[in-house]
Formats: structure tokens, C-alpha cells, sequence
């Protein structure tokens, strides 16, 4: 669990269409808004980009399959001989009427469904049943998940009680421009490096479901333009950055490294 208080600096983000306005008019109404798409497309930061533009506190819990309700809502801990109540990062996030960000919905514990649904609707409340409270969630708060449609199975699909719940957006690969520009922006690389990173990755892309589990994300050609800006090789850098992140299987790993080598002119 982070806390992301908010600060003057707005996270850079670069918008792909209007989900800024759609994430403020959900805001606005108290709506909660489910966010989808791959691994490393911009989820998280277009949710701390919008906190710090509303001036929201942030609370963002990364699930995984062995989160529960009491680890969002809080628990009794013991310490001194004494039992102190501890909220958690969910319940803080209502009292300060801020925003929590669940990443990963889908791989939480069903029993979080219990406390998000009353939240997620025109309710907007929390109950907390171990301390008795009802916590009404003030204006301000915002409940904001995400999940990525590439990892669902269906064991682990969301319900549609639940999505029905949502306002929601989809998220995918920037268009290269785009890719371009946040590259720029997040490495301060030159815009070259940037073209030549895009269409590296729009190759890699076209591989998916074929050889690779997930195709190559954003972030990874961030990590790429950082290490080349920062003096590497080109292509150990994209070796070390994209290639060795997306595969295991040496031979798959030797066909991504040939689009990497024809793309630096090697
Ligand atoms: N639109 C964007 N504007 C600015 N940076 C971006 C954008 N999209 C992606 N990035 C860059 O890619 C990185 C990964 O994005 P982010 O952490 O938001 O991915 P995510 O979709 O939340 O992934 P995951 O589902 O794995 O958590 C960011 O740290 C940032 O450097």
C-alpha cells in the first residue's frame, strides 16, 4: 500500500482521448470508474496524474490473490497488551475523501466484493463490521479499479454485478506518436531514439499470441530510451530493457533481438 499525497507537480501524463474528461465527470457524479487494459499501457499514472490535478490524496493497493476485505478495511492489532484498531488503505481513502485505486481487481479475494459493492453504488458506503462503523463516503471519494482482459480466465472474471457497477474506460497501446512523445517525455531521449523504439515495439506487437505471453509495454521502451539516454548500447539496452522482460525461451529471445538489430542497423 502507497500513499500519494497530493502535490503541485502533476504526474506528466499523455492523454489518448478524452478519459480525463470522463474520469472527472465520473468524479463529479460520484461514480466509481473500472479502468482496462495490458500491463504497462498508463493505468496507473493517468489515476495519479488525476488525483494530483483534483487535489485527491491517493491510496493504491496493488491485489493479488490472497488480499482480503480486512486487508483494504483494516484490522485489530495487537501491540503492548492492547488492541488498537488500524484502518485500512480503503477506509482511509473514504475518511479523507480521497481516492483508492485498486490495481488487479480481479485477482483480490472474493469476499472484497462485500465491501466494495455498497461502496461502488448510489449507496457509497462502508461498513465496517469489527468496529461496528458505517462510514458514508464523502463527495470527494472516488473508487477507481483496473484489470488487465489479457490475464482473465474464466475463474477469475469479473462479475458482472460488479462491472455493472462501473463507469468504464478502455486503455491500450499508445498510437506512436503518442508512444513517442511519452518516451520523450519520460527519458528526455531524442525524438529519433523514440521513432526507432516505437517501431521496435510495433514489430514485438504484432508477435503477441503467437510467441509471447504479453506484448511489449510502454513502460519496457521507457526503461529502453532511459538506459540508451544514459549512454548504453542501443542494442543491449533494447536486449536487456525489452527482449529479456518479454520471453525466456532463448530462441524466441534470438528472433526479437533480430528486430532490435535491423531497427539500429546492425
Ligand atoms: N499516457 C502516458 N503518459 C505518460 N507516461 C506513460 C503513459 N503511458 C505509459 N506511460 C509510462 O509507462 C509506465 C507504465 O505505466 P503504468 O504504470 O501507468 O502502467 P499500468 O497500465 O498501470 O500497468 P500495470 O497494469 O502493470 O500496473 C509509466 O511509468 C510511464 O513511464
Amino acid at each position: 500500500m502507497m500513499l500519494d499525497t497530493p502535490h503541485l507537480d502533476v504526474p506528466f501524463y499523455q492523454p489518448a482521448g478524452d478519459e480525463i474528461d470522463v474520469f472527472e465527470h465520473a468524479w463529479k457524479n460520484r461514480l466509481p470508474l473500472l479502468i482496462k487494459g495490458p500491463t504497462g499501457c498508463g493505468k496507473t499514472r493517468f489515476v495519479a496524474h488525476m488525483a494530483a490535478r483534483l487535489g485527491l490524496p491517493l491510496y493504491t493497493v496493488a491485489c493479488h490473490d490472497d488480499l482480503t476485505a480486512a486487508d483494504l478495511v483494516g484490522r485489530h492489532l495487537i501491540g503492548d497488551g492492547q488492541t488498537v484498531w488500524c484502518d485500512g488503505p480503503l477506509t482511509r481513502a473514504v475518511r479523507e475523501g480521497g481516492i483508492c485505486y485498486l490495481d488487479e481487481v480481479v485477482e483480490a479475494r472474493k469476499d472484497t466484493t462485500v465491501v466494495l459493492h455498497p461502496l461502488a453504488d448510489d449507496r457509497r458506503i462502508l461498513p465496517i463490521d469489527r468496529t461496528g462503523e458505517l462510514l458514508a463516503a464523502p463527495p470527494s471519494f472516488m473508487l477507481v479499479v483496473s484489470y488487465n482482459p489479457g490475464y482473465q480466465n474464466l475463474l477469475k472474471g469479473m462479475k458482472p454485478s460488479t462491472r455493472q457497477r462501473f463507469v468504464s474506460l478502455r486503455f491500450d497501446f499508445p498510437a506512436s506518436e503518442r508512444e513517442e512523445a511519452i518516451l520523450v517525455g519520460e527519458s528526455g531521449c531524442a525524438p529519433d531514439l523514440a521513432k526507432r523504439l516505437v517501431s521496435i515495439a510495433h514489430a514485438l506487437r504484432t508477435l503477441k499470441d503467437q510467441d509471447l505471453e504479453e506484448a511489449a509495454s510502454t513502460r519496457l521502451l521507457v526503461y529502453a530510451a532511459l538506459l540508451v539516454r544514459d549512454g548504453m548500447d542501443p542494442v543491449t539496452a533494447c536486449r536487456a530493457a525489452i527482449v529479456e522482460s518479454l520471453t525466456d525461451d532463448p530462441e524466441v529471445a534470438d528472433a526479437l533481438m533480430e528486430v532490435v538489430s535491423a531497427t539500429f542497423g546492425r
